[in-house]
């Protein structure tokens, strides 16, 4: 993803925003009068304080004080429902708009393409879903609130103004582009502060993630002191940009303080004066005081939050950008096709390279077929391109060139529901989730019923282990499953295979040796989830290749052999040398 240029970053990106606040016309019209009512409300306090000095001090009456007071209270009164109603519907709104945007990026998001995890670090995207959701929620909970609070209140105290005095409203019009200048001048700075201090908080953020997550590594290389610096170091940096924003904006307050308040000490002296030369009334110049420091307070609002929308804005433009992406995997359309023999696989003349890599190809050319209910080994060394075949039938990658046909169609052509449903794939090392071992085993199939994962289970003779657990199969797998043994969570993996029951398996063989028990056991699962059913193997086993119907020898992303273990010890050097090297082991027991 392209970070958007800094200086683009514009309040016009907060319009954008409107598509989540439109299905909440109802309450944003309410928040809107209340707003309106609470503006009016207090800017009428103004009134109310020079009929109590006007004719109540003035006058020396204790009825016109005491009327004057309960207009006052009653305005008081109105002010507090006012405000709770705008507070409450505003803050709501903020919660609402940022729930939606987390939900909408989130659901985005796990369509992509997986590549696109490749050059946008996942913590980074955890941090956008998370952080900049957050500051959207507060600025748009209260920031925007007060910015559009503070302009109604501007104005209308401004128009109040001008009724009250046209002298003294002259003095604070000079007044205002003054406060205003150096706010538009350091606001300009804080704002690319702001974002840059968002980013590197978001880099903070991913740096701990990939920390945390290969701790076992760092721990065993005893780095944990140089991660611990460098880490200090990003914090650090992270810091010294906050600073130099906060700075900017200290600065920028003090400055509008000091002129605001310079302003009026003026306005007193030109307002007291009028007082006493009789040509203006006590309760005239308390109002017009009152009118001025609501312009002031307004202003110095303003000034407060524009950094804030600016930050907005910001994080608003990172989360369209996720908003908006494009998986490449592009569905051409949405209905299940017609294939003859929903099981047959065909890769047609494949080159492709990783986006990350474009100049190296991964495959190339390559040409490999298996019949309904066959299977087919891949063998090769490492780096052969064998996982990228996987990659690309499961269609994570569109090929550069050449198609990959299942059942006569071109995958590209069929929906990936379709494609995905008929594929599954038991990886060397499968991913557990969070969640008890009925969860994990029924995850692809989410209707499943309890015998049907026991069935699958003891299909994949899992069953035995997984009744020995604490709590059977209720038994919560933590992290990435790390209470069960490798052998264990193959099983798991073979189980959710089985109930899935797909016309294709993708089957990843361990490399790592399991223990003779075990393997024995995932041997037997695996024999039973192949059966009958097409199977591509990446085998680094003799007893799984001797079993395939037919061999594959990869090398350079190119099938250079292909035919049974017999006639490939006799045809292909690299085979004899992979046999001898990979599969002596087993050859010799
Ligand atoms: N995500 C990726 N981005 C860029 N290059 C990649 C990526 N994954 C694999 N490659 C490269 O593609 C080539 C084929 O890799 P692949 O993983 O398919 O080999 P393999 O035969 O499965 O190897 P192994 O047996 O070691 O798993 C290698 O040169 C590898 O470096």
């Amino acid at each position: 993803m392209t970070e958007p240029a800094k200086g683009t970053r514009k309040l016009s990106t907060l319009l954008q925003l409107v598509q989540f606040l439109s299905p909440y016309k109802g309450t944003m019209i309410a928040a809107a009068v209340a707003l309106i009512f609470t503006a009016a409300i207090t800017l009428s306090v103004g009134q109310g304080i020079r009929i109590i000095i006007d004719e109540g001090f003035a006058s020396g009456s204790q009825q016109q004080l005491n009327r004057a007071v309960v207009i006052l209270l009653t305005l008081s009164f109105l002010m507090a429902i006012g405000t709770f109603i705008r507070f409450y519907l505003v803050s709501w709104l903020g919660e609402r708009v940022s729930a939606d945007m987390r939900s909408a990026v989130f659901s985005n998001i796990i369509k992509l393409h997986p590549s696109f995890f490749e050059d946008n670090r996942s913590g980074e995207i955890m941090s956008r879903l998370t952080t900049d959701t957050t500051l959207l929620q507060t600025i748009i909970g209260s920031s925007l609130s007060m910015a559009l609070r503070s302009s109604l209140t501007l104005v209308g105290a401004m128009v109040m103004l001008l009724v009250t005095n046209l002298k003294l409203t002259g003095m604070v019009l000079a007044c205002v582009p003054l406060v205003l200048m150096p706010i538009i001048l350091y606001g300009r700075r804080v704002r690319n502060l702001s974002n840059a201090s968002q980013d590197s908080i978001a880099h903070v953020g991913s740096y701990a993630g990939e920390i945390i997550q290969n701790l076992k590594t760092v721990q065993s290389y005893t780095r944990e002191d140089f991660e611990t610096k460098a880490f200090d170091v990003e914090v650090e940096n992270a810091f010294l940009i906050a600073r130099r924003r906060i700075r900017q904006r200290a600065v920028l307050m003090a400055v509008v303080i000091l002129l605001v308040f310079g302003g009026l000490s003026a306005m007193f002296w030109v307002g007291g004066n009028d007082v006493i030369n009789g040509t203006m009334s006590g309760g005239e110049l308390a109002a017009f005081v009152f009118y001025a420091i609501m312009v002031a307070t307004a202003v110095a609002t303003i000034s407060e939050v524009w950094g804030e929308l600016m930050r907005a804005a910001g994080a608003t433009d990172r989360l369209l950008d996720l908003l908006h992406e494009d998986s490449l995997i592009v569905e051409q359309q949405d209905q299940i096709l017609p294939l003859q023999g929903a099981a047959r696989l065909h890769i047609a003349g494949v080159s492709f390279s990783y986006p990350s890599r474009p100049e190296e190809l991964a495959l190339k050319d390559l040409e490999l077929d298996v019949e309904e209910g066959k299977s087919l080994a891949l063998v090769g060394p490492s780096g052969a391109g064998k996982s990228t075949v996987f990659e690309l039938l499961q269609r994570f990658y569109d090929p550069q060139q050449g198609r990959i046909l299942l059942g006569g169609q071109d995958i590209r052509a069929l929906p990936s529901r379709q494609l995905r449903q008929s594929l599954a794939v038991v990886p060397q090392a499968p991913a557990m989730f969070t969640a008890d071992v009925a969860y994990n085993i029924g995850y692809g199939k989410p209707d499943a019923t309890e015998a049907e994962i026991i069935a699958a289970a003891k299909a994949a003779h899992a069953d035995e282990f997984i009744r020995r657990l604490p709590q059977g199969y209720q038994s919560h797998l933590g992290e990435q499953g790390v209470r069960l043994s490798g052998g264990q969570r193959q099983r798991i993996a073979i189980a959710r295979a089985i109930l899935k029951d797909p016309n294709i398996l993708l089957l990843d063989e361990a490399t790592s040796a399991l223990d003779a028990e075990s393997e024995y056991q995932v041997q037997l699962a695996l024999e039973e989830l192949m059966h009958n059913r097409t199977t591509i193997i990446i085998a680094h086993r003799l007893s799984t290749i001797l079993h395939a119907d037919q061999i594959a020898v990869m090398e350079h992303g190119q099938v250079v052999a292909r035919g049974t273990h017999q006639s490939l010890l006799a045809s292909s050097d690299l085979y004899q040398r992979l046999a001898r090297l990979q599969f002596q082991d087993e050859a010799v027991a």
